[in-house]
C-alpha cells in the first residue's frame, strides 16, 4: 500500500508541530510538503525535538500548494487565512481532502465539523473537514451527555494554557504578563460560545482565561437539569455515553490540568450535584494542542481514508 502524502500549511505553529510529530510516526502517511515563511529552507528536525526525518520547511505562494500533489492537506494558520488557499484548491479543479483547524469553517454546513465522539455517525465521505476548537472540544463533551435535560444556559468558566493563543505574539502568550496572574478575556461571544450553542443547539456562556501553564486546559462547567438526578445516575449516564471511547476517560475524582499536559485524551470528573439534584457542575481537562486540536485531527483524517480512526494514537 502507498503511503498517503499529507501537506501541512502553517507548520511553525505549536498545532503543526503536533502535527508533524503524529504524522511522522503514523504508519500509512507520509509528510508530502511542510510551510512555514520564517523557517523556510530549515530541516524539520532542528525545531521538531523527537522528529528524525530529513523533510525542510518550504514556503511556496497559495497558488502553487494544489500542484504539490498531497492526498490531504492540513491548515494549520490563524484564522481568517483559509478560504484564499481553499479557493486556490477550488481553481485548480484539485480535490484533496482539507481539513481546517481555524474557526473559519465551523459554522459551514458544507463542510464535516469533525468532534468525532459526537459527530463521526454524521460522516459520509465529505473532503473538506472542519475541526473544533480547543475549549469548544471540552464543553461539548463535558455537556452532551446531559443535553436532553438540561434547564437554561449553560455556564463554563475555561482556563487555558497560553499555548492556546499560539505563536503570534500578543498578552496572552506574554509570559512576563502571565506570571502570578490569570487573565479574563472576551467574556461574552468567544466564538467557541457561538461553536458549542450551535454544535449543541443550547445556548452555552463562556467565560475563557489565559494562565501561565504552556498546554492544558480546564473547563468547570455549570448545568441546571430539568429533573433531579442522583450521582450514580449522573455517573452511570456519562459512563454510558463514552463507554467504547477511547479518548474519553470518565473519572470518580475531579481532574487536574497538570495531570493532562501531553496527554491525548480527554479527562470529565469533579461530578458535584447541588443537594435537589438539579444542578451538577463537571469538571473537563484537556490538551488543547492534542485532543484540542492535533489528535482530534488526526482521528477525522483517519476516518476520512477509511483507517482506524485511532491508527497512530498513542492510547
Ligand atoms: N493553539 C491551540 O491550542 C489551538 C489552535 N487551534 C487553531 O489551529 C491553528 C494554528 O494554531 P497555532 O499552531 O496555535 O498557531 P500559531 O500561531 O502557533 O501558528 C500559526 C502558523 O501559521 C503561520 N502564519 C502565521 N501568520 C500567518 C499569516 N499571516 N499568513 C500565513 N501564515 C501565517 C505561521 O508560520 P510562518 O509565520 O512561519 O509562516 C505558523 O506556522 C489556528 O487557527 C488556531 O486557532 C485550534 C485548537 C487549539
Ligand atoms: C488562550 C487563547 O487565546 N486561546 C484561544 C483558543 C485557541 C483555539 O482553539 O482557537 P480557534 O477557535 O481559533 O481554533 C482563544 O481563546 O482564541
Amino acid at each position: 500500500m502507498s503511503a498517503l502524502r499529507v501537506g501541512i500549511v502553517g507548520a511553525r505553529g505549536y498545532v503543526g508541530a503536533e502535527l508533524i510529530r503524529l504524522l511522522a510516526a503514523h504508519p500509512r502517511f507520509e509528510l508530502a510538503y511542510v510551510t512555514s515563511r520564517e523557517l523556510v529552507g530549515q530541516p524539520l528536525a532542528a525545531h521538531i525535538p523527537g522528529y528524525a526525518g530529513d523533510v525542510q520547511y518550504t514556503s511556496p505562494a497559495y497558488e502553487d500548494l494544489p500542484a504539490l500533489a498531497a492526498d490531504l492537506v492540513v491548515l494549520a494558520l490563524p484564522n481568517g487565512k483559509a478560504a484564499q488557499i481553499v479557493q486556490q484548491f477550488d481553481d485548480a479543479g484539485v480535490d484533496p481532502v482539507i481539513i481546517d483547524l481555524s474557526a473559519d469553517y465551523r459554522f459551514d454546513p458544507s463542510w464535516y465539523y469533525g468532534l468525532p465522539e459526537l459527530t463521526r455517525a454524521q460522516y459520509s465521505g465529505q473532503r473538506r473537514i472542519s475541526n473544533p476548537g480547543c475549549y469548544a472540544t471540552a464543553m461539548q463533551l463535558a455537556i452532551a451527555p446531559m443535553a436532553n435535560v438540561l434547564d437554561g444556559p449553560v455556564q463554563c468558566f475555561g482556563v487555558s494554557g497560553y499555548s492556546g493563543a499560539g505563536t503570534t505574539p500578543s498578552d496572552k502568550n506574554n509570559v512576563e504578563l502571565l506570571r502570578d496572574n490569570l487573565m479574563p478575556y472576551a467574556l461574552t461571544g468567544h466564538v467557541h460560545e457561538r461553536e458549542v450553542s450551535k454544535q449543541l443547539g443550547h445556548p452555552v456562556e463562556f467565560m475563557p482565561h489565559v494562565a501561565p501553564h504552556f498546554r492544558g486546559l480546564t473547563i468547570t462547567a455549570n448545568l441546571r437539569l430539568s429533573i433531579a438526578f442522583d450521582i450514580e445516575e449522573i455517573f452511570a449516564r456519562y459512563r454510558g455515553r463514552y463507554a467504547g471511547e477511547p479518548l474519553v476517560r470518565v473519572l470518580d475524582e475531579a481532574p487536574w490540568v497538570s495531570r493532562i499536559a501531553g496527554m491525548h485524551h480527554i479527562e470529565l470528573g469533579g461530578f458535584t450535584l447541588s443537594g435537589d439534584g438539579k444542578r451538577l457542575v463537571v469538571v473537563a481537562t484537556e490538551d488543547n494542542l492534542l485532543k484540542g486540536a492535533a489528535t482530534q485531527a488526526l482521528q477525522n483524517l483517519n476516518m476520512a481514508f477509511g483507517l482506524d480512526e485511532f491508527l497512530g494514537i498513542p492510547l
